[in-house]
């Protein structure tokens, strides 16, 4: 039977079923989508793929799901670094995107976000953020998946003047993506302390008709908790709860500061959360108690957040993040293991999304979203367990190979689609720009 691609690999990690590792093992992938998982032998007798790729020191997994970034906030990392967030944001980045924030800026920087993420494994993101419209063409141009969010904030900024701008630029932008098979959507009001009840219920009432998916930054600091308990007697949550939004369509970004409470309540909402431990870390916001959140059946996955707060878009490091803290956090080194941080990545990213019927994993019949990372270096030697070198030895400068629905965009670490010369240039020019803010 004639077919598209065989990736023969010495090992692939489907994630679903959880805990499988096959060796010397094919992934078969015809008109964008896997086909058949088997070995490679009989894969051989079997198959006449038009393209054959022979992978006999790698590991290949699904492909990253980074389910919570700003992309184009790449061209502002090392800006401000060393800061609690509230200042961080109030004193130096709403400022500077006031100033620079625009189509091109969005374009240059979400191009750079996108070229980091498919060198570094990620063939997913989900994107907060400014001119999303200008995001979604940029992922559409180089064939990375994308989840747009559409931004609502309650005051002016490069994007719209008012909620109620903010509103209906989202649902044209919602009409104008629908058909595009690499985009879906998300509503992203920005935090609870920047959108107030009136446009949140709105935007529900929206978010319920087109049964989309909701995006938010939630309980990102004590401050933030605080702050809202003083002016409102409610927790950011409960206030959330109240207007209906904690549903499974809901993801909740952070979740540092969480009660034993909080965490049973918020189980029962069905809602996600995303973890993004690396920003957590650097603005000292805290950490989110995953270990106690997944033991209560909430599905967590994870996110980079912005260049900005993290200073990189690598998913491969966010995992072990995740994976130590986890164990340093709840005093248990069962916490958190290999194969959980790598389903977080991958197929606990999907869900958050809605998409586990499309990505998330390689289970036939799912896209063909697959990365290849080389395990041959030796700084990956010997490789007794290949799961537990790629969370906590691997680097990202070891994924040689990134596929997209069936479409390869690195090839042996060469981008398929983005020119790097092109990129640096489009990085200086900004950089310069932006010297002297
Ligand atoms: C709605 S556009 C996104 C908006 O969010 C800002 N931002 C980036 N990182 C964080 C964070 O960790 N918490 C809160 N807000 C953040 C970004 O600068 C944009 O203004
Ligand atoms: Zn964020």
């Amino acid at each position: 039977m004639q077919v598209d691609l065989l990736i023969q690999a010495r090992w692939i990690i489907p994630v679903e079923p959880a805990g499988v590792i096959h060796e010397n093992h094919s992934l078969v992938v015809d008109d964008g989508k896997i086909i058949n998982l088997l070995d490679t032998a009989s894969a051989m007798q079997k198959y006449q793929p038009r393209a054959l790729e022979t992978l006999d020191q790698h590991v290949l997994i699904p492909g990253l799901i980074n389910c919570h970034t700003h992309a184009a906030m790449s061209l502002l990392s090392g800006i401000a670094d060393d800061l609690p967030l509230m200042d961080w944001l109030q004193n130096h980045i709403w400022p500077a995107e006031q100033k620079w924030v625009s189509e091109s800026f969005v374009r240059d920087g979400t191009d750079l976000a996108i070229a980091e993420m498919l060198r570094g494994g990620t063939t997913c993101f989900n994107d907060m953020y400014f001119f999303p419209d200008i995001a979604a063409q940029q992922a559409v141009e180089h064939g990375i998946r994308a989840n747009i969010g559409l931004i609502v904030f309650d005051f002016p900024t490069v994007w719209a003047e008012n909620a109620e701008a903010y509103l209906s630029k989202a649902l044209a932008l919602h009409e104008r993506l629908r058909h595009e098979h690499l985009i879906s959507t998300s509503f992203a009001p920005h935090a609870p302390y920047t959108v107030s009840d009136e446009p949140l219920r709105k935007m529900l009432t929206f978010a319920d008709e087109l049964d989309s998916t909701i995006h938010m930054h939630v309980h990102e600091t004590r401050h933030e908790v605080d702050e809202q308990l003083q002016k409102n007697g409610q927790t950011p949550l409960q206030r959330l709860h109240e207007l209906g939004l904690l549903t499974p369509s809901f993801m909740a970004v952070h979740m540092t500061q969480l009660s034993a409470d909080d965490i049973r309540f918020y189980a029962e909402t069905g809602g996600h959360i995303v973890h993004c431990p690396e920003s957590n870390l650097k603005l000292a916001s805290g950490f989110c108690p995953v270990a106690a959140c997944l033991e209560a059946g909430i599905n967590v996955a994870l996110g980079t957040d912005g260049a900005a707060s993290n200073n990189d878009q690598d998913m491969l490091a966010e995992m072990r993040v995740a994976a130590l803290l986890a164990k340093g956090v709840s005093g248990n080194a069962s916490a958190v293991s290999a194969m959980q941080a790598l389903q977080m990545a991958t197929l606990n990213g999907a869900k958050a999304l809605g998409l586990d019927d499309k990505i998330g994993s390689l289970l036939v019949g799912k896209a063909a979203d697959v990365v290849a990372i080389d395990l041959s270096d030796v700084e990956t030697q010997p490789v007794f367990n290949p799961l537990a070198q790629l969370v906590y030895a691997a680097s990202r400068h070891q994924v040689s190979d990134v596929w997209v629905a069936g479409k390869r965009l690195l090839n042996k670490r060469q981008l398929t689609t983005l020119d790097l010369q092109d990129l640096r240039q489009r990085a200086a020019v900004w950089q310069q720009r932006l010297a002297g803010f």
